[in-house]
């Protein structure tokens, strides 16, 4: 539910796995578009989609029976869209957006149980090093796949594991979502530094210092701390922080450039869920006493009260403590 990239990407792993996949996407031209010409022009246009995908622009119809229903709209929207649909009885929910709640501070997964009273057993997320691209060209990739109760994590695996895509599972879904939604902030703290025109030590340190700060809060939350050295915490944050394709790495480094928040959302190819978690992860952070002083630095460029060069320079000028505390 949801044909941007990477709603496009992974119905071709499910479709490469063996599975019937529908195709919703929000925009009936665009439905349109993929039936004719089996590619989906505004996201992955050079690549083609393998047969067992069906698009369509209703959702009913998407719907309609399914067994598993993925959903791939952005965060903050994710509650609005999902109000609109009638989810079939007995289904499974797998959330493949990253990022938390503004407003609420809810991760997605409790978004879904919220907003169609679907039991929290049943729905599943799928996160780690996923980028659209690499992933649509079939390059091989490692996941994870978390729900609550094995059975259904390890189901979940089944269904998305691809010649390409090697999913493992984990039932720590707090961690795994939390890991998902933070990275996004600390991957436009690394765009933000490239921007400046620094080098791997920078980005090396932003990634580190970020990692440690998305655990103190994950342990906090009551997340498992072995979930921020796995692939949705470690693994994610590298790709994204490492790759010229991330959105919210791209978006950090306009911003680190001199752009305000319009004009990089002009040039943005896609959602950068960062930009918007920076204030959802940051009132977490207050809300259970953790410092999370990069993503506060985040915050504060996006909302205008402070540049890149003050965030660093801020960052930077704290009070000295021991790397581990
Ligand atoms: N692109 C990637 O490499 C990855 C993205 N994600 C996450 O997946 C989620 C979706 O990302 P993408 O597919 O990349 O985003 P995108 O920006 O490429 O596409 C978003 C899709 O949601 C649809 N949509 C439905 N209702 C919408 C509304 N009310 N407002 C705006 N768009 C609406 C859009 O039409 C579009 O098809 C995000 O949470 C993102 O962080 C996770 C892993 C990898
Ligand atoms: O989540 C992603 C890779 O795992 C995609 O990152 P961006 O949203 O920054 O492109």
């Amino acid at each position: 539910m949801g044909a941007g990239s990477w709603g496009t990407a992974f119905a071709l792993v499910l479709a490469d796995a063996g599975h019937d996949v529908r195709l919703w996407a929000r925009r009936p031209e665009l439905a349109e578009a993929v039936r004719r010409t089996r590619r989906n022009p505004d996201y992955l246009p050079d690549i083609a989609l393998p047969p067992g995908i069906r698009a369509t622009a209703d959702p009913a119809d998407a719907l309609d029976g399914a067994e598993v229903v993925v959903l791939a709209v952005p965060s903050q929207r994710l509650r609005e869209t999902l109000r609109d649909w009638r989810l079939p009885e007995g289904c499974l929910v797998v959330s493949l957006a990253k990022g938390i709640e503004v407003g609420t501070d809810l991760r997605m997964s409790q978004v879904v149980a919220e907003v169609t009273g679907i039991d929290p057993d049943r729905i599943g997320i799928v996160t780690g090093p996923n980028l659209a691209r690499e992933i649509a060209e079939r390059q091989p990739a490692a996941a994870v796949v978390a729900a609550s109760r094995g059975d259904v994590a390890r189901r979940l695996q089944a269904v998305c594991h691809s010649p390409t895509f090697r999913p493992y599972t984990n039932t720590d879904v707090l961690g795994c979502e939390l890991a998902g939604a933070t990275k996004n902030v600390i991957a436009l703290a690394v765009g933000m530094g490239t921007g400046l025109g620094y080098g791997a030590n920078a980005v090396a340190s932003v990634i580190t210092r970020g990692l440690a700060e998305t655990a103190r809060l994950g342990e906090a939350l009551g997340a498992d701390p072995h979930t921020f050295a796995g692939l949705a915490g470690l693994g994610d944050l590298v790709a994204t922080c490492s790759s010229p394709l991330s959105r919210n790495r791209t978006f950090g480094e306009h911003l680190g450039r001199g752009l305000d928040v319009a004009e990089a959302t002009a040039r943005s190819l896609g959602v950068a869920e960062g930009v918007q978690s920076a204030e959802s992860v940051a009132d977490l952070g207050r809300r259970t006493g953790v410092d999370l002083p990069i993503v506060e630095g985040v915050r504060r460029v996006v909302r205008g009260e402070t540049t890149p060069p003050e965030a660093i320079r801020d960052l930077l000028a704290r009070d000295p403590k021991p790397e581990r505390a």
